[in-house]
């Protein structure tokens, strides 16, 4: 009882004070603790708590290279981000300014990147690419676009006029992956910094657990990934709301700036009845156990392009399948160059799979049926 009146102060001949700095009048209630606060105190808490993660974590080292994954957020909202305070909903672009900002507050020694990948898709990233040269001039941070075209000969409009709407997810997330990895590469950077959030990385959890996707859900809730790879991944604000950020965006609640199935469903509306309902998914992603009987795929080098790839044991035969040496961006872009851009698409890809079943029938529709969404896997 106590505790709740020094959460919210009342002034009583007055508007309710921010319950930090208890002079100026609360703006805000903060999702995490219900707290009202006040906007300058707001901002003030969200960097605080993004650098005190960072510390705690040891997310980055001195001296590192450091890309940040920068999507501009989505294309429609990208000219109003000049100013960042009156910005929609665009986690990198706020991952780049605070990033940017407390590297020279507390002195982290970081140098930073600007990574952008240009799926090639009309009128989405072309204009929030837009967004993130902005964010280059504002941020004075040195910019590095890597696009489908140039990586893989296709863009994402062609890849669509190909396979149609159904699947194309698949091709974007994979390919989208290993664009990052290749760019962050290029940039010869340490890390790849990504402003995935707690809803983000809920809705993975729980999407990981519809699939029975054991090995991604062992890892989706890990605040680093990859580091036994070339370039490990981190997600500063794992523990952030998206409202949250939509909030340091704008000062303003926005709503929910993601728009995927998952999230429009369940995370949604555990967000909006309970937000902390985010935070128990995740925790509940980490608290699960991994039985050491569980057959794990193993980590193996794409024999084409030397990219890291999940190898596939046949259960009747215990024989690598061999066309999972091939990783699934290689699987994908062959089934594309040869016009079969099905190929690889659902969970028993594979070039020499045997897609007949014993009746001689094609199983390629069923596999597509069981299609992964790549994004998840970012
Ligand atoms: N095209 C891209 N280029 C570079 N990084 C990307 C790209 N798409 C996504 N990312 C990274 O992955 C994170 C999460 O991806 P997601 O698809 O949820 O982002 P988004 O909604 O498109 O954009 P934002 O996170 O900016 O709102 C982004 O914050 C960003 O760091």
């Amino acid at each position: 009882m106590e505790e709740e009146a020094k959460a919210k102060p009342r002034n009583p001949s007055g508007p309710r004070l921010c319950c930090v700095c208890n002079t100026r009048r609360a703006a805000l209630k903060r999702p995490k603790t219900l707290d009202q606060i006040c906007r300058e105190c707001f901002y003030e808490v969200f960097e605080e708590e993004i650098h005190q993660v960072i510390v705690e974590n040891q997310l980055f080292s001195p001296g590192e290279r450091i890309a940040i994954g920068a999507s501009g957020g989505k294309g429609e909202h990208g000219l109003l981000s000049i100013n960042l305070y009156f910005c929609s909903v665009e986690d990198s672009t706020v991952l780049a300014y605070v990033l940017s900002t407390l590297n020279r507050r507390h002195h982290y020694g970081l140098d930073l990147f600007l990574l952008s990948v240009d799926e090639g898709i009309t009128g989405y990233r072309d204009d929030s690419l837009e967004t993130v040269k902005r964010n280059e001039i504002q941020y004075g941070l040195p910019l590095k676009v890597v696009s489908y075209k140039d990586l893989y000969g296709w863009t994402m409009d062609e890849i669509v006029k190909m396979i149609g709407l159904k699947n194309n997810c698949t091709f974007c997330g994979v390919f989208r992956r290993q664009a990052l990895d290749r760019g962050a590469a290029m940039l010869k950077v340490d890390k790849v910094a990504t402003g995935h959030n707690a809803d983000d990385i809920a809705e993975t959890v729980l999407l990981n657990i519809l699939r029975g996707d054991i090995a991604r859900l062992g890892r989706c809730t890990a605040i680093t990934t990859g580091e036994d790879g070339p370039i490990p991944r981190c997600k500063p604000f794992k523990h952030l709301f998206s409202k949250c950020i939509s909030r340091f965006c704008s000062g303003v609640h926005q709503g929910f700036g993601k728009n995927k199935v998952v999230s429009s469903l369940t995370i949604r509306n555990c967000g909006l009845q309970k937000p902390r309902a985010i935070l128990d998914i995740i925790k509940s992603g980490e608290d699960f156990r991994i039985s050491t009987s569980t057959k794990m795929p193993e980590q193996g080098t794409c024999e084409r392009c030397g990219y890291i790839s999940s190898q596939a044991i046949d259960r009747a035969t215990k024989v690598i399948i061999p066309g999972w040496k091939w990783c699934k961006a290689c699987v994908l872009l062959e089934g594309l160059n040869k016009g079969l851009p099905k190929m690889g698409i659902g969970r028993s890809r594979g070039l020499n799979n045997d897609r007949k079943d014993a009746k001689g029938n094609d199983n390629a529709a069923k596999s597509i049926e069981s299609k992964q969404c790549g994004t998840l896997d970012f």
